[in-house]
């Protein structure tokens, strides 16, 4: 028993510890330390870009597997893995494992979630992304401590607010806790910001059945339980799910209500995500096989609404913290420069608060920041597991049908070839010619091989251009108005105390800046940033 996995498996000569080919226990140790990403980053330092992680999984680290496994076309499946983000018991985009039913689903919202249509100039979401961004400079503004903001917090709210308006309408779920703290939308991030997600994370993957069996106990059963928790209730993104559902319902009852009248609200907010879904929505029977049911259609918006807070607000404040240290100052005046100055009156809203998406989307300088700080600090940086219907042959090993197999864009964004000093934040690698900045130092495209944030082929994240949207216009509206600095506390009592790296958390792991991390330390989940108006 204890030979076979080491001598006579498929996978026996793979490259890799013998621990970890023996037991799958030994990487779910790493899991529960918080250590999966980091230890398999390790172990492909020490045996080359495959190496076999458990008794049936093989970690790759190379371009060629991502086309492989990945690419359009590929075959290969998500895993069951994916099953904890089923909401409401129901599949979605994130969770289908099949190609054919995730093809199916996609058809009907990718059109919404095109460039096309994100950039779309007077159209629905450029209008939500200016909308909400023109809210957060007023909120740095109203509640700012002489300047100081702890952005963590207000980025969560600005991507929520986007989100939750782009999927159901301003009315039906759209929620406005940029605006102020008696909307109570605020709340709703609660159960986000408790490290013990990390825990129920584990124990959802290692023992599904045991924390379905633990938090569905009532009354005096659960009490008894309730020490037992790996996570106190409400858990993790419990209010989220338990408002994207009541959204589902006041949009089912505002169209019921609706009869013939499209020019009512309902019609106004014709170009959500629900309202894309609901033209699908099966009528009649419980049959739901010909159309998506209510519960199908609140589980996809909550899937999108999970999907769309952190990764952009945690990508956003890394972006904003990396440009505020004394060391990038030299980066943010070149940012500064180039906003301000290609800019002119009509890239921006009427108010001239704000830029237009479209003409944040066209900043080169700009962009190399985005790209490097989505390389750096991924807000997705853990691998994405697959599996092969079929044997399969990857960089030239032969993978058993049943193998989970798996690229991280961590590993790949860390390759010391693609990317020389690889810990080191420098937008300098993304521009295109040599500049006044650091240049590309190899002149290939192996940068580009290696930059994988946002994954590939028919499973790339859909939202990834509402993102970018985001991103890009948020940074060149703050800095066309301030200067930012990176600042330890919010009083400001102490202008000389270092300042930490914020850290986040992505699955059971918490990410942060690893020079800093050793250097000064790590705050999780929070980040102060001094906001000063720039002077003419
Ligand atoms: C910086 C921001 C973002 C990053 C880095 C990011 C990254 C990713 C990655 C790496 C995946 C693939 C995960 C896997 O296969 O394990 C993914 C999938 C997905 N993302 Fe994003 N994402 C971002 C923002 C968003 C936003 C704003 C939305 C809003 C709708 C979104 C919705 C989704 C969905 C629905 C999927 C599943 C797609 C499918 O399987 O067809 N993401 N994202």
């Amino acid at each position: 028993h204890l030979i076979h996995p080491l001598v006579q498996h498929p996978l026996a000569r793979l490259p890799g510890p013998k621990l970890y080919a023996l037991t799958k226990w030994r990487l779910a140790l790493d899991e529960y330390l918080g250590q999966r990403t980091t230890s398999i980053h390790k172990l492909h330092l020490a045996y080359g870009p495959v190496i076999r992680i458990g008794p049936d999984e093989v970690h790759f680290s190379s371009p060629s597997a991502v086309r492989t496994i990945y690419g359009a076309g590929s075959g290969f499946e998500r895993t069951g893995f994916y099953g904890m983000f089923d909401v409401y018991g129901k599949p979605n985009l994130f969770t289908f494992r099949s190609g054919k039913a995730h093809a199916e689903r996609k058809k009907l919202v990718a059109a919404a979630y095109s460039k096309s249509n994100i950039l779309k100039i007077g159209g629905w979401a450029e209008g939500i992304v200016e909308e909400k961004v023109g809210a957060f400079l007023e909120f740095v503004e109203r509640e700012g401590e002489g300047g100081r903001i702890e952005v963590f917090e207000g980025l969560h709210f600005f991507s929520l607010d986007v989100i939750t308006t782009f999927l159901y309408g301003a009315q039906f779920g759209g929620t406005k806790s940029l605006r102020g703290k008696e909307e109570g939308d605020r709340a709703l991030l609660g159960d986000i910001l408790d490290p013990d997600r990390r825990r129920l994370s584990w124990f959802v993957v290692h023992f599904p059945g045991l924390v379905r069996w633990l938090y569905s106990r009532e009354g005096t059963m659960g009490s008894l339980v309730q020490p037992l928790l790996p996570m106190k209730k409400p858990a993790t993104y419990s209010g989220i799910r338990a408002h994207a559902l009541k959204a589902m319902e006041s949009y089912r009852k505002a169209r019921e209500g609706e009869k013939a009248h499209l020019d009512t609200d309902v019609g106004r907010s014709s170009w959500s995500i629900i309202a894309k879904l609901w033209q699908y929505r099966a009528t009649g029977s419980a049959d739901t096989t010909a159309g998506l049911s209510d519960l199908d259609i609140a589980s996809e918006c909550a899937d999108h609404l999970l999907a769309g807070i952190d990764t952009t607000s945690d990508s956003l404040m890394f972006l904003i913290w990396v440009l505020s240290l004394p060391e990038n100052l030299h980066h943010q005046d070149a940012l500064i420069a180039e906003v301000r100055l290609s800019l002119t009156p009509s890239d921006l809203t009427s108010d001239h608060q704000v830029v237009k998406p479209d003409a944040a989307d066209k900043l080169p300088y700009l962009a190399a920041v985005v790209k490097e700080t989505l390389r750096l600090y991924s807000a997705l940086p853990a691998s994405e597991p697959r599996s092969s219907p079929t044997e399969a042959v990857i960089d030239g090993y032969k993978i058993p049908v049943g193998t989970t197999v798996s690229c991280s864009p961590y590993s790949l964004h860390q390759n010391e070839a693609a990317f020389p000093e690889p810990l080191r934040w420098d937008p300098g690698r993304w521009l295109p010619t040599p500049s006044q900045q650091s240049p590309p130092q190899d002149g290939s495209d192996l940068k580009k091989d290696y930059y994988w944030p946002f994954s590939s082929g028919a499973r790339m994240c859909v939202g990834v251009h509402l993102a970018m949207a985001e991103m890009t216009t948020m940074i060149a509206s703050i800095y066309r108005k301030y200067e930012t600095r990176a600042v330890a506390e919010g009083k400001g009592e102490d202008k000389k105390a270092a300042v930490k790296t914020p850290g986040f958390t992505s699955r059971f792991e918490v990410f942060c800046d690893e020079t800093r991390l050793h250097e000064v330390g790590m705050e999780e989940h929070v980040c102060w940033i001094e906001f000063k108006p720039q002077q003419n």
